[in-house]
């Protein structure tokens, strides 16, 4: 099994990490041609109207939004949920649009820039995830066949809709591979 991980910007070394620790190769993805023969794919955080404007500057964009409609499993994280999300709340920026969620950028920057956390996660066990927020966005609609995976303070910050997962949080920053495992047995 190869897991690609998108690698325009942002956090993928770690995620491509968190999946070596999971026992999983990883590959990074920068061209078209990389994305032949994954399971699944990584969108790690960054800066979205960054990895929009590359994705397309890239020609990934349209690749990417066709794999994930066939359903290969994709996995998005902050950066990353934003660009799979349909809408982005006063944004027009570019996103993939393939979860049916609306997302609220920097969401929780107001009070504080980055935070760590303990979340509950029934689908992971009773054990809360660590989970590292850095200006992070929350979804605030979904629609009625996203499965909300986990709030804090009553905003949705883990959600999956099919073939689809997104966190708001960094789950590759922390030593806990419970969401990563998650993500790959989606796979098989
Ligand atoms: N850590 C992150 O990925 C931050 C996301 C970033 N604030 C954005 O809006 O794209």
């Amino acid at each position: 099994m190869v897991i690609g991980v998108l690698a325009l910007q942002g956090a993928f070394i770690e995620h491509q990490k968190a999946l070596a620790a999971c026992g999983v190769a990883s590959r990074q993805v920068r061209k078209p041609e990389q994305l032949a023969g994954i399971q699944g794919l990584i969108i790690p955080g960054g800066e979205s109207t960054t990895m929009g404007k590359l994705m397309h500057r890239f020609a990934l964009f349209e690749p990417l939004q066709e794999l994930g409609r066939q359903g290969l499993p994709i996995f998005g994280t902050c950066a990353g949920l934003i660009m799979l999300a349909k809408e982005i709340a006063g944004s027009n920026q570019p996103r993939l649009g393939l979860l049916d969620i609306e997302v609220e950028r920097n969401a929780f920057g107001r009070q504080v820039e980055s935070f760590e956390t303990g979340l509950e996660v029934p689908e992971l066990g009773q054990q809360p995830l660590r989970a590292v927020f850095i200006r992070a966005p929350y979804i605030k609609r979904v629609a009625d066949n996203v499965q909300v995976m986990a709030t804090y303070q009553d905003k949705i910050v883990l959600a999956r809709q099919h073939n689809c997962l997104v966190a708001a949080f960094h789950p590759e920053l922390t030593d806990d591979l419970r969401l990563h495992r998650y993500f790959l047995n989606m796979i098989k």
